[in-house]
């Protein structure tokens, strides 16, 4: 069953408006078509663009003249060395936006670049239940409540949009679009989201791989339903396939590196170049001690944020 949900901007000069004419939920086999015949012919000559996710479309409009053009920042969180990306269309009026696995201790940095820059952030996105630090999902929809917060089906935390492996999530028309990957091992519930292939996407094409792959390393195993086993499948079958030039960028980094590519993981990773006997072997001789925030972390991830919890909710 197709569902779209539309947000509109009547033409590129006008501010957006909720298109109340246009039913939220269209079923039709193609969410474009459907959108397209749903306008009325004064604007259909606007390129449908937003964030398609997969069967389902949350639509934003952009101009078919303006040329497209991706803002991407890699912002960093120092407590726990974590990596928030912010993404945006800045050739179309609205500057829709998206940020990926925001921290709650940086979301007043992150809102003031987003409010400096002049985006509209619509989606709050997280790769999975982060077991180091609180998310800043939940914190920004106390901010603002239009924004939509998203994390995997599979993780069973509480979001607003629960996305599933191949759901496509798109900005601005064909311009950016994120596919989902299910990359499970490191939790049960971690997701990929790679940039399409298409001709008009960013070239080379960029993953976030959350804390499946990190540079030259990788997600650990040992708690939140994590698997060396399926960390290493999730790995070889969904990132690895990409091509050698993707960009690929993780939720976290303990060394200063900032991003890698799949040809320089696919050589020189110390864990995932080797067979899957000695990776496991690997990961169960890791010894590392429990991030010092997981009693915290982890039950706040799953209601989206700390603002959530039931205690907090009565204080
Ligand atoms: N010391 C940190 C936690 C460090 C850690 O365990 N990192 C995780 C990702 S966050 S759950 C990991 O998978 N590390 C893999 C590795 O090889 O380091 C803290 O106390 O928060």
């Amino acid at each position: 069953m197709l569902r779209a949900v539309g947000l509109f901007s009547r033409s590129s000069l006008e501010a957006p408006t909720l298109f109340s004419s246009l039913p939220h939920q269209i079923h039709l086999p193609n969410p474009r078509l459907a959108l397209a015949l749903a306008v009325p012919p004064q604007i259909r000559t606007t390129i449908f663009a937003g964030f398609m996710i997969g069967k389902r479309t949350i639509m934003a409009a952009t101009s078919t003249t303006a040329s497209p053009k991706l803002l991407f920042r890699q912002l960093f969180e120092k407590d726990s060395s974590t990596y928030t990306y912010l993404l945006a269309d800045v050739s179309h009026p609205d500057k829709p936006a998206l940020l990926i696995d925001p921290v709650d201790k940086t979301v007043e940095r992150d809102l003031s670049l987003i409010r400096d820059l002049g985006l509209k952030l619509v989606y709050a996105m997280n790769t999975h239940v982060h077991a180091d630090h609180v998310t800043g999902t939940g914190l920004i929809k106390t901010k603002m409540p239009e924004v939509k917060s998203v994390v995997s089906k599979a993780s069973g935390a509480r979001a607003d949009i629960l996305i599933e492996p191949g759901d496509k999530i798109s900005i601005a028309s064909l311009f950016l679009e994120l596919q989902v990957r299910a990359t499970p091992g490191h939790t049960s519930g971690c997701v990929t989201y790679v940039t399409g292939d298409g001709p008009s996407q960013p070239q080379p094409r960029m993953a976030f791989t959350g804390d499946a792959l990190l540079i030259r390393g990788c997600g650990r195993t040992d708690f939140q339903s994590g698997s060396p086993q399926q960390l290493y499948k999730s790995v070889h079958s969904q990132i690895f396939t990409l091509p050698k030039p993707t960009l690929l960028y993780p939720a976290h980094d303990y060394k200063g590196f900032t991003v890698t590519t799949v040809g320089e993981e696919i050589q020189y990773n110390p864990r995932l170049t080797k067979d899957e006997e000695t990776f496991k072997h690997i990961m169960e001789n890791l010894n590392l001690s429990y991030p010092k925030m997981m009693d915290i972390a982890v039950p706040a991830n799953m209601v989206c944020g700390l603002q959530d919890l039931p205690s907090k909710a009565s204080s």
